[in-house]
């Protein structure tokens, strides 16, 4: 059989890379980067001749090396890596560089900042950055942030099968980790700013949107994110229903007037979607 090579691509995944500025009072930015390139690389699949292949070791190095300068907004350093990388090797047409950013908070010691110390917090802020050489895209967003509401959420209605034995319920708890993505319409901006506003609208929406499903929600908060931030076009948002099980203490002759729960890690619902701007421009190479 003749087969023919696809689409490909690689890069150096998940590296990791924490710089820490010295000033007054110290500072850090924890990162997990990863770099992914593709273009006229058929030559190293089909021959193994790798001469236009840029080592994803070097591709690592230049993570490390471009931190030196100071990294700033994750956008801005994504953005900076992928044009080196474009724009420095003939054979590579299009970079995307992605990076979770970790958050930490300075502690406070005898109620002052400390000079040096720090705590790691929830959630994540993301990006994943792609240039082909002409055009930037920019996608930004949060990760692992763990939510809960404990009453104001509903479930009922549904359709039913003969294998449906779930319990309708006008009164439960709805939690979920958001992993969020926001379309930048620009691949410029206060990106910071952005993430801010898009971050406090997501949570504002989930907490005050009462709800009749999961979905609902996530439709809820992409689009409070959408009319705040004009800045950007599109939210994409993935929601695993984080299922908290009232528990049946009649056994023990106790009653559970819905105070407590089991919370299941595994199977659970996974609720995702996008909510776009009716006038969202084409996404070219954004999701890449
Ligand atoms: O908000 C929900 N959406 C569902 O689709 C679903 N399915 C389910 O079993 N529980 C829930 N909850």
């Amino acid at each position: 059989m003749r087969t023919v090579l696809g689409d490909n691509q690689y890069g150096k995944a998940e590296t990791r890379i924490v710089r820490v500025d010295r000033g007054d009072t110290h500072a850090i930015t924890d990162l997990n980067v990863t770099t992914t390139l593709a273009g006229d690389l058929a030559a190293t699949h089909e021959t193994g001749d790798n001469s236009g292949v840029l080592p994803t070791d070097s591709q690592k190095n230049a993570v490390f090396a471009f931190a030196r300068d100071g990294i700033g907004e994750i956008e801005d350093f994504g953005l900076r890596l992928a044009r080196h990388f474009v724009d420095g090797a003939p054979t590579i047409h299009r970079a995307r560089v992605q990076i979770e950013q970790y958050t930490w908070q300075r502690m406070s010691v005898q109620g002052q900042p400390a000079h040096h110390s720090f705590a790691r917090a929830a959630g994540t802020r993301t990006t994943s950055v792609t240039y082909d050489g002409t055009n930037s895209w920019v996608v930004s967003g949060i990760g692992d942030l763990t939510v809960m509401n404990t009453t104001d959420s509903e479930f009922h209605g549904y359709h039913r099968d003969r294998f449906t034995t779930l319990p309708e319920t006008h009164d439960r708890i709805l939690a979920t980790a958001v992993t969020a993505r926001w379309r930048h319409a620009e691949p410029s901006g206060d990106w910071a700013a952005v993430h801010e506003a898009a971050r406090e609208h997501l949570l504002e929406a989930f907490a005050d949107t009462y709800s009749y499903s999961l979905q609902q929600t996530l439709n809820a908060m992409g689009e409070r994110v959408l009319r705040n931030c004009p800045e950007l076009v599109e939210v994409r948002l993935s929601l695993p229903n984080k299922h908290h099980f009232l528990v049946d203490l009649s056994p023990f002759d106790l009653d559970n007037p819905g105070e407590v729960f089991f919370a299941a890690d595994r199977p659970y619902g996974l609720i995702e979607g996008t909510v776009l701007a009716e006038d969202a421009p084409d996404a070219g190479l954004a999701w890449w």
